[in-house]
């Protein structure tokens, strides 16, 4: 594995019959990129690639709107939840401005109106990312030696997913922060991102860029995975760096857990092989990290 940048995994065995030698090395490649640091690239993982560009573009028109214009779509202050247009506050080290969506169907959405056509795109690209949830839920099993429908029946309720089209605003002189470091608190997240660049995630004490691919998408393994595995597999630590002269562009999908789940390190990686838990239980809070 190049050191300087992160794995780019072709999932096309996964959607044809029998080509088990194809599913072995794309999840031999899983599970080193997990095992280093929770964080790799997928192509060919069933989410339309015109749909992809649709999503990206659209998003680009609506933030490109005036304010007014966007703050239509803004949550009502006594909303429960903050779906629809938000802008991180000033006073806050994130420079970037969002539309977050909740499940297709869930009464908790407020979508923009404008540009035409962009709340089909944003329910039936969620779909698809459901989908390949379920998919790289199963391969994750496989790569940690659980059973192939352990994560499902853990976390088989999906109406706590959600996910953010995401603008980051040109750097300026003085700073760049587009999001500070973080790990994801949730089982996965996936991003795709335009050409713009400007993710990072941390290897070994280092900032690794991770080069935009066209078409690919990120997958960032969080925390819950982190804490069941007792740390086999790692929740990645990345950030976003903004670029100079451009805004960037995003999705970032949360692959998340239902409400109020007890976690803690699986027998598998603890008494059974005699290691001692890293993590003590905890009940997870499905919230944005
Ligand atoms: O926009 C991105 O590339 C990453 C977003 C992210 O890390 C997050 O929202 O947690
Ligand atoms: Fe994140």
């Amino acid at each position: 594995m190049d050191k300087s940048s992160i794995p780019t995994i072709d999932l096309s065995p996964f959607f044809r019959e029998g080509d088990e030698d194809g599913k072995k090395k794309a999840m031999e490649t899983i599970t080193q990129a997990c095992t280093e640091y929770g964080f790799f690239q997928i192509e060919n993982h069933g989410v339309p690639l015109d749909l992809m560009n649709q999503a990206l573009e659209l998003s680009k028109k609506f933030f490109d709107f005036p304010d007014e214009e966007k703050r239509k779509s803004s949550p009502n202050s006594g909303a429960p939840l903050p779906a629809g247009y938000s802008r991180q506050p000033d006073h806050s080290p994130d420079k970037n401005e969002y539309v977050l969506v909740f499940p297709p169907g869930s009464s908790f959405n407020f979508y923009p109106t404008n540009p035409h056509g962009f709340r089909d795109v944003l329910e039936e690209i969620f779909s698809y990312l459901v989908k390949t949830g379920f998919l790289i839920e199963s391969i994750l099993n496989v790569c940690l030696g659980l059973s192939p429908n352990f994560l499902k029946e853990f976390n088989h309720d999906r109406s706590w997913d959600f996910m953010a089209a995401l603008r980051y605003f040109p750097a300026t002189e003085n700073e760049n922060n587009g999001i500070t470091e973080h790990e994801d608190g949730n089982c996965f997240t996936f991003v795709f991102q335009d050409e713009a660049g400007g993710l990072e995630v941390r290897k070994n004490g280092e900032w690794i860029p991770v080069t935009p691919i066209k078409h690919t998408i990120v997958v960032n393994v969080s925390d819950v995975v982190q804490v069941l595995s007792n740390k086999k597999f790692k929740s990645a630590t990345h950030r976003v760096v903004r670029p100079k002269g451009k805004s960037r562009y995003s999705y970032a999908f949360f692959y998340n857990l239902h409400g109020d789940k007890w976690v803690e390190p699986l027998p598998r990686f603890t008494k059974e092989i005699g290691e001692a838990p890293k993590y003590r239980g905890f009940f997870s809070r499905s919230i944005r990290s």
